[in-house]
C-alpha cells in the first residue's frame, strides 16, 4: 500500500479521501497526523488557486507528494456565496452549524426554484521539482428549508443533490462518495494515482 498526504485539516475531507483512494491502494496521511503542523492561509479567490496554495505549502515543507481539496458551496440565489469563503461564512471559528444556520436564514421565504446550488472541489497534486495540476468536480443540488441527517460534514445536512428527495447527511458515506464534488474531482487524477500503486 502506498502512502499519500492529503494537505488538510478537515476530518471530513480525511474520511471521504480515505474511503476513496483506498480502491487505488493509497493510504492517506492528512496534515491532523503531522507533527510539524502550519497554518496555511487560504488567499485565494478561486477554489483552484486555494487547492494549489495548500498543496504546494506542504510540497515546500516535507519534499513528498501532496495532495490538496479546496471545496465549497455556491448558492445561485446568493451570487455563488458562499463559495471559497464557505468554511469562514458566519466567522473565522469554521463553525458548521453556524454556518446552515446563517445560509437557511440567507435563503428565507426562497421557492423551491430560487434555492439551486452546486458544491464545488478543486484537487490539486503537487511534487517537488514538477509542475502542479488541478481539477474540478461539481455536485449540482438545492438547498433545503431546514436541516436533515447526521451523515457527512459542513451543508450536507442542508444540501439535496439533483435526483435526489434526501440531503447528503441521509445519504451513507458509498452513496455521497458515489456523486459527490470530490468524487468527481478525484476520478480526474486517477490516471496519476495509478501510477502511484
Ligand atoms: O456539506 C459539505 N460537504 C462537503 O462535501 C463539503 N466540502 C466542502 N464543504 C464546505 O466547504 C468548506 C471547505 O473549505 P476548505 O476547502 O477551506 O476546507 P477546510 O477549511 O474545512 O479544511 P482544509 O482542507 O482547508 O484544511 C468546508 O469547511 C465545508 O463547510 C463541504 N460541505
Ligand atoms: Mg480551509
Amino acid at each position: 500500500m502506498k502512502e499519500l498526504i492529503v494537505a488538510t485539516k478537515n476530518q471530513g475531507k480525511v474520511s471521504e479521501f480515505r474511503q476513496m483512494f483506498s480502491k487505488y491502494n493509497i493510504s492517506v496521511k492528512s496534515l491532523l497526523d503531522i507533527d510539524r503542523i502550519i497554518d496555511i492561509e487560504e488567499t485565494g479567490t478561486t477554489f483552484e488557486a486555494n487547492a494549489i496554495i495548500k498543496a504546494e505549502a506542504m510540497v515546500e515543507l516535507l519534499g513528498l507528494p501532496v495532495v490538496a481539496d479546496d471545496s465549497g458551496l455556491e448558492v445561485d440565489a446568493l451570487d455563488g456565496e458562499p463559495g471559497v469563503y464557505s468554511a469562514r461564512y458566519a466567522g473565522m471559528e469554521k463553525d458548521d452549524q453556524k454556518n446552515t444556520a446563517k445560509l437557511l436564514r440567507e435563503l428565507e421565504g426562497k421557492t423551491d426554484k430560487e434555492r439551486t446550488a452546486r458544491f464545488v472541489c478543486a484537487v490539486a497534486v503537487a511534487r517537488p521539482g514538477v509542475e502542479t495540476f488541478v481539477k474540478r468536480g461539481t455536485c449540482e443540488g438545492k438547498i433545503a428549508t431546514e436541516p436533515q441527517g447526521t451523515n457527512g460534514f459542513g451543508y450536507d445536512p442542508v444540501f439535496i443533490p439533483r435526483g435526489s428527495t434526501r440531503t447528503l447527511a441521509e445519504h451513507s458515506s458509498d452513496e455521497k462518495n458515489a456523486i459527490s464534488h470530490r468524487h468527481h474531482a478525484i476520478e480526474q487524477i486517477e490516471d496519476w494515482l495509478k501510477t502511484l500503486s
